[in-house]
């Protein structure tokens, strides 16, 4: 039954200039996980991830939402439909505090006019709203604080508040902890985890511990392909999985593959 998942993809290929950089690749994110996306340099994550959110064009195949082929469609228009791509697209203004920025993102995104806010009952709920989502990913002490004063955790957590104006119903995160410290990615665990209440997360991550405390499900890609899919356990357990990691060297530098060693 197709509308158990919230996003599919079906036979899905690039190629940049003969190179098969994605081959046939079968996604099937269901409703209510977070789902990640792993997989050697070099894999074909960010691809995938490019061709979903628009920023690529597939060569073959087709990405269905919701049972719905939205393959020609542009990013602005999923994101309308409630597939919204976080720490990119809603960029932050720099020298507006917290506040003004998620202000921002809900006008933006209820598209109203001037005119609609300037009533005094639009402005407080919007006031009211924009609060709740600095509580959401805990910066209500930093509201007014500029944004470009913002340590670079608190900055990614305003981004994702940002994102959250826009009532995604499937959110997709390139890499959420990033160039983190140890402290920054256990905010960021948690803040992935608040926002996935009530709704669906498909993320690429490089950071396994991060993707064994997180995900309920986790397709592996390796040489544009998808290699395996499982839960953390089942695919931590793949002696494939763990080869790929091997012969890349990848494992080292971004951290291993076995369940004892991600869980440090
Ligand atoms: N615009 C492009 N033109 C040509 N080749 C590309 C392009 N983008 C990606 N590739 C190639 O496609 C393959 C998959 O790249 P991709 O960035 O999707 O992998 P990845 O799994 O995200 O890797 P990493 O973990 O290093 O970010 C690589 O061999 C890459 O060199």
């Amino acid at each position: 039954m197709s509308d158990q998942y919230v996003l599919e993809t079906r036979s899905l290929v690039k190629e940049f200039k003969g190179f098969v950089a994605v081959d046939d690749v079968n996604l099937q994110i269901q409703k209510g996980h977070i789902h990640a996306l792993i997989g050697p340099n070099g894999a074909g994550k960010t691809t995938v991830f490019n061709l979903l959110t628009k920023f690529l064009i597939p060569t073959r195949g087709q990405i269905l939402f919701k049972g719905e082929d939205i393959t020609p469609m542009k990013s602005a228009a999923i994101a309308r439909k409630g597939m919204v791509r976080s720490f990119q697209i809603s960029a932050v203004f720099p020298h507006m505090t917290a506040l003004e920025n998620i202000r921002v993102a809900l006008q933006s995104f209820e598209g109203s006019s001037f005119s609609f806010w300037k009533s005094g009952a639009s402005l407080n709920r919007l006031n009211k709203r924009a609060m709740e989502l600095l509580d959401s990913v805990g910066l209500t002490e930093f509201a007014n604080t500029m944004t470009v004063e913002l340590a670079y955790g608190r900055k990614r957590a305003l981004e994702l508040a940002t994102t959250l104006a826009m009532e995604p119903e499937i959110l997709l995160l390139d890499e959420p902890t990033q160039g983190m410290g140890t402290e920054d990615v256990d905010r960021v665990v948690e803040l992935v985890r608040k926002a996935a209440e009530g709704r669906t997360v498909l993320m690429v991550e490089h950071n396994l511990s991060v993707v064994s405390k997180l995900c309920d499900r986790i397709t592996v890609l390796a040489q544009g392909s998808v290699l395996t899919e499982g839960d953390y356990e089942a695919v931590s357990a793949d002696p494939r999985v763990r080869e790929v990691y091997m012969g890349t060297g990848s494992s080292g530098e971004r951290g291993a593959v076995t369940a004892e060693e991600a869980a440090q």
